[in-house]
Formats: structure tokens, sequence, C-alpha cells
């Protein structure tokens, strides 16, 4: 697909209906999808039934499971919440702001078992409508909320799908495997105990 004839999609729903249409094929464009879903204008009508916030943590609201190629879901970061320092388990991760910013700082991977503060690498800010790509090979990251006052929402694609990530403590490089889990599945809050690993 080359990127610059690519039209708008319309909506979130014609956004997911052209991602099904990308992933169906084994090769993923990276550039084609970032452009793609940069394209898609944010628009709180179409994302606010899945946009919940909690006072302790962000919220994972899945939204599209993807035709099994990829996971789509809508992350919701209440204010000045961060994710942890975390890999992607050798998979695609795109992520676009539908509202609001947030801060990305990457790290390099802790090298064999030595017990060590983990090296920095570059940080990123990402406002509404922008795209970011990270895969393993990348390095690892954090996702914040900087703002004090202001709520961010943003749109995660994962492919290929995963339900457990390595999280790693930035003082030490120490890592531990955790099962992801859903706040909410298709606007409904997933119960408690059940279905919320996967
Ligand atoms: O999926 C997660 O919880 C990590 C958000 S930053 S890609
Ligand atoms: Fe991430």
């Amino acid at each position: 697909h080359k990127t610059d004839t690519i039209t708008p999609p319309k909506n979130l729903d014609e956004l997911i209906r052209e991602l099904h249409k990308v992933f169906a094929s084994d090769k993923v464009n990276i550039d084609y999808v970032k452009t793609l879903m940069t394209l898609y204008k944010s628009n709180p009508k179409e994302w606010k039934k899945f946009a919940k916030f909690d006072p302790h943590r962000y919220t994972r609201n899945l939204v599209d499971l993807g035709n099994g190629k990829f996971n789509l879901m809508i992350l919701c970061w209440n204010t000045a919440q961060a994710s942890t320092i975390h890999s992607h388990a050798n998979s695609h991760c795109f992520m676009k702001i539908l509202d609001g910013g947030v801060n990305e700082e990457l790290f390099e991977w802790p090298e064999n078992e030595e017990v060590k503060e983990m090296t920095p690498r570059e940080k990123n800010t990402y406002e509404k409508d922008q795209t970011a790509y990270i895969s393993d090979e990348i390095g690892l990251h954090r996702i914040e909320n900087p703002s004090h006052t202001d709520y961010a929402v943003s749109l995660h694609l994962y492919s290929p799908p995963f339900d457990e990530c390595k999280c790693f403590d930035q003082y030490t490089g120490h890592v531990t495997n955790a099962k992801v889990t859903f706040w909410s599945k298709f606007g409904k809050r997933t119960p408690f105990g059940k279905g919320q690993t996967k």
C-alpha cells in the first residue's frame, strides 16, 4: 500500500474495517497502518462508550478482536497516571492519541541478569491524532499522562494479540511477567475475577 493515496477513514468503524483488511495479509506495512490511524480524526462520540476512567490505574477497554490478527483497545489515562516500563511480546504496537496527550519514555533492554538501573533513551510527546509505533526490536517504554488536570485517551493496536507482557523495574532492571487485563470489553464492564485477563 502506498501511504500518499490513503483516504482518511470517516469514523472509527471504518478505521476498524480498514484495519481488518490490512491485517488480513501477513506482512504488516507499519507506515501504512500508522498513517491510516493518524488520518482517522478522533471523534469522542464514536469512542466515549469505551472511555472509562479509574482513580487508581489507567483502564484498558477492548474494542475489537481483529479477526484474531490484532487486538484493538482504548486506554484511559486519568490525571498523572502512567504505565510500567514494559515490552510488547514481540508484537507490533501502534498507539494513536484520541484525546489529551501522553509522554513516552524509551528504555534500553536490561543486559543479562545484572542488577542495574535501566538506561533511559529518547522521550517523545504525542498529541491528539498522532500515532506512535514500538516493537521489542526498538526497545521498551513507559507511557504517561503528564497532565494533573486533563484526562488522556489512546487507541492501541497490538498484532499479534497478546495477553501477557514483561514489566521492568527501572532501578534494578528486574523483570516480571504480567497478565494484561481488560476493564471492559466491547463497552461492557468485565465482571470481577472472570474474563479480566483475556
Ligand atoms: O497495553 C498496555 O497496558 C500498555 C499501554 S502503553 S503501549
Ligand atoms: Fe506499550
